[in-house]
C-alpha cells in the first residue's frame, strides 16, 4: 500500500510539473515569504504542542469530513491554540490539494506541514512555493541515500523536515540523518494497523534535544495524556478534530495537557 501511495503522489506531481516547471516554482519561492521557524514553534514546553490536521479522507479511515472551507477549519485550530497545522495535499487517496495548502497559508500565521508522499526534489520545491514550512519525510518509504538527499535539500530550502518512523530501527535511521523533529506514527502505512503503544516503546530511542511527535490514533483526551506521559513534545491529530463539532475547543483541551 505504501508503494501505491508514493506511485499516486508521484504521478500527481509529474502532471503538475507539466503546468508549473522548476523555474516557475523557484520564482514563486523568491517572491514569497521566508519559511516560519517550525522548530521553535514546536519546541518542548510545559504543555503538549498540538499539530492539527486538515484531512478529508484516508485509505485507512475512509471519508472523514467534507471540509468545504479548509481556511475556516485552520482558523478554528489556530484559535484553539494549535502550534502548527498539517494539510494533506495528496489527491487520489486523501482528497487534498496544494490549493488547500495555499488557502490555509493565507488564513493562519502558524507553521504549516505539507502532508504528502514526498520522494523528489520537485515536491520539496512545490512545498515551499505553496507556503509550507514543514514537510513530511517517511522513513519506511525511502531508501536511506534518497532520504538523506531529500532531508538535506529540505534544509537548504529552509523547510523543517518531520521525519516519520514506525519502529526503533527507523528511529535510528532518522537520528542518523540529523533529524531535529521525529514523529512516531502509531499507524502502519502498509497494513493500516494502529498500535497505540508504539510511541511509548520507542520514545526513549529518540535522543534528548530532538523534538518528539506522537502521530495518529488520538481519539480522546486520555490518548493525548498517555502520549504526553510517554514523553511526547507534540501530538499530531487528524480524524478526531475534523469530525468534532467544535474543533477549536477540542484543540484547546488537548493543548492544555501538561
Ligand atoms: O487521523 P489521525 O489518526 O489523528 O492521524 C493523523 C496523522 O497522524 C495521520 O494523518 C498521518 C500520519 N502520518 C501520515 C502519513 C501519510 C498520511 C497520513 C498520515
Amino acid at each position: 500500500m505504501l508503494g501505491d501511495l508514493y506511485a499516486s503522489a508521484l504521478s500527481e506531481a509529474r502532471a503538475r510539473e507539466e503546468q508549473i516547471g522548476i523555474s516557475a516554482l523557484e520564482a514563486m519561492i523568491a517572491e514569497g515569504a521566508a519559511p516560519l521557524d517550525a522548530l521553535t514553534a514546536l519546541s518542548p514546553t510545559e504543555t503538549v504542542r498540538v499539530i492539527a490536521e486538515v484531512k478529508r479522507s484516508s485509505p485507512a479511515q475512509g471519508d472523514l469530513a467534507q471540509i468545504p472551507d479548509p481556511q475556516l477549519l485552520a482558523q478554528q485550530y489556530e484559535a484553539g491554540g494549535a502550534s502548527a497545522i498539517s494539510v494533506l495535499t495528496e489527491q487520489q487517496y486523501f482528497n487534498g490539494s496544494l490549493q488547500d495548502l495555499a488557502a490555509v497559508r493565507k488564513a493562519v500565521s502558524l507553521p504549516i506541514l505539507r502532508k504528502d508522499f514526498i520522494a523528489t526534489e520537485y515536491q520539496l520545491l512545490e512545498s515551499r512555493a505553496f507556503g509550507a514550512d514543514i514537510v513530511l519525510l517517511i522513513v519506511a518509504g525511502l531508501e536511506q541515500p534518497l532520504l538523506q538527499r531529500l532531508y538535506d535539500f529540505a534544509g537548504e530550502l529552509g523547510l523543517t523536515a518531520l521525519v516519520e518512523t514506525h519502529s526503533a530501527e527507523e528511529v535510528s535511521r532518522a537520528v542518523d540523518l540529523g533529524a531535529e523533529l521525529i514523529g512516531v506514527n502509531a499507524r502502519n502505512l502498509t497494513t493500516f494497523e494502529v498500535d497505540r503503544g508504539l510511541f511509548e516503546r520507542v520514545a526513549d530511542q529518540i535522543p534528548a534535544g530532538i523534538t518528539r511527535v506522537a502521530e495518529s490514533a488520538v481519539a480522546s483526551l486520555s490518548d493525548v495524556e498517555r502520549y504526553r506521559e510517554a514523553g511526547a513534545d507534540a501530538v499530531l491529530v487528524g480524524a478526531a478534530l475534523v469530525q468534532d463539532s467544535d474543533p477549536a475547543q477540542l484543540v484547546a483541551s488537548f493543548a492544555a495537557v501538561s
